[in-house]
C-alpha cells in the first residue's frame, strides 16, 4: 500500500529505529502513533512531527496499555493500517556469571518485552486492522517486526536477547500465513549494528569489536536506513512472511 494518508502504530517510536520510521513516514504523508514508554522523548518527537503524530504512553507487555493506545490511535486518526514493532531492550548477561547462574528474572524480562510484547501488539492491532475496508488488491494492512542478527549469530552474553529475537523470527511465517485471509502482511527486519541509544548502552568492548566486524559498509547502520526498508516493505505487496537481514554482511563473532 502507499503510505500517504495511512496510519501506522509504531512501538518504540520515541527513539532510534522507531523514531526514524516515524520521521520518514510522517514526511511521506502518513500519520504515526508513537507508542512508547518514554513520555519525554515521545512527546518531544510528537511536537516535532506536529499534526502527523500522536504520542501515547504505552507498555507493550501490558494488554490494557496496548488496548488503550490502539483506541487512542483510532479516536485520533480514525483507523490503523499498519504496525511497526520496534519496542525492545538489549541485554548482555552470561548464563554462568561471576556469581553463579544468571537470574531467571533477567531472562524472563527480556523475553517479556522483546518477544511477548511484540506478540501482544500483533494480536491486538491485527484484530483491528482485520476489520479495515480492503484496498483494491484486498490488502488491509502491514505488520513489521524487529528481530536482530543476534537471532542467528548471537554472541556470548546474548542468550536471552537472541532467544527473544529468534522467537520473533519464528512467529513471522505462521502469523503471515494466518493473516493472509485478512489481507494483512507480516514481515520482520533483522538489523545488524545500528547507531542508536540501545547500541550505545552495550558494553564498550562489544561495541568496539562489532563496529570492526561489518564487511561493507564498514560502519554502524543509520536509523534512516532501517526506516527506508520499513517504508519499502509497506509499499511492496510481494514482501510477506519473510525476515530480512539489514546488516552490511556482518556475521557476528562469538564475542
Ligand atoms: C543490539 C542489536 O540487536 C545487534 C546486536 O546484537 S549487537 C551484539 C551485541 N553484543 C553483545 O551484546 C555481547 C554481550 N556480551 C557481553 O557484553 C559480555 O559477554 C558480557 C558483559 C555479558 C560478559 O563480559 P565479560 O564478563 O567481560 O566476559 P569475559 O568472558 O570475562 O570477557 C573476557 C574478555 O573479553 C571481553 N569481551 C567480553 N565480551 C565481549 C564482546 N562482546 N566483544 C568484545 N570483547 C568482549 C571482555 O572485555 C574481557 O576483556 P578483558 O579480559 O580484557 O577484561
Ligand atoms: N540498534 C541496533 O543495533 C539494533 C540491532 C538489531 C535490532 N535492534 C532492535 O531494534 C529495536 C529498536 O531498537 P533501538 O536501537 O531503536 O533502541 P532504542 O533504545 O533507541 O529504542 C527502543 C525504544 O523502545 C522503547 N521501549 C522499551 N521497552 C518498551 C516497552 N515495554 N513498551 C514500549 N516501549 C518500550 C524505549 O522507550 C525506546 O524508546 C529493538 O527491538 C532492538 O532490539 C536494534
Amino acid at each position: 500500500m502507499q503510505v500517504e494518508n495511512k496510519t501506522f502504530f509504531i512501538t518504540g517510536g520515541a527513539s532510534g529505529l522507531g523514531a526514524a520510521c516515524a520521521r520518514l513516514l510522517a514526511k511521506s504523508g502518513a500519520r504515526v502513533v508513537l507508542a512508547d514508554l518514554n513520555q519525554e522523548t515521545g512527546s518531544a518527537l510528537a511536537r516535532e512531527l506536529a499534526e502527523a503524530a500522536l504520542f501515547v504512553p504505552t507498555n507493550v507487555v501490558d494488554e490494557q496499555s496496548v488496548q488503550q493506545a490502539l483506541q487512542a490511535a483510532r479516536d485520533h486518526f480514525g483507523t490503523l493500517h499498519g504496525v511497526i514493532n520496534c519496542a525492545g531492550i538489549g541485554s548482555a548477561e552470561k548464563v554462568i556469571g561471576k556469581n553463579g547462574p544468571s537470574s531467571l528474572e533477567s531472562f524472563t524480562r527480556v523475553i517479556n518485552i522483546n518477544l511477548i510484547g511484540t506478540f501482544n501488539v500483533i494480536r491486538l492491532a491485527g484484530e483491528i486492522i482485520s476489520q479495515n475496508t480492503p484496498e483494491e488488491s484486498g490488502e488491509r494492512g502491514v505488520i513489521i517486526n524487529t528481530a536482530s542478527v543476534a537471532a542467528f549469530d548471537g554472541q556470548i552474553g546474548q542468550a536471552a536477547y537472541s532467544a527473544s529475537k529468534g522467537g520473533i523470527v519464528g512467529m513471522t511465517l505462521p502469523i503471515a500465513r494466518e493473516f493472509a485471509r485478512y489481507g494483512i502482511r507480516v514481515m520482520t527486519i533483522a538489523p545488524g549494528i545500528f547507531d542508536t541509544p540501545l547500541l550505545a548502552g552495550l558494553p564498550e568492548p562489544a561495541r568496539i569489536s562489532l563496529g570492526q566486524q561489518v564487511p561493507f559498509p564498514p560502519r554502524l547502520g543509520r536509523p534512516d536506513e532501517y526506516a527506508a526498508l520499513a517504508k519499502h516493505i509497506i509499499e511492496n505487496e510481494m514482501l510477506n512472511g519473510e525476515v530480512i537481514r539489514l546488516d552490511g554482511a556482518i556475521r557476528m563473532q562469538p564475542r
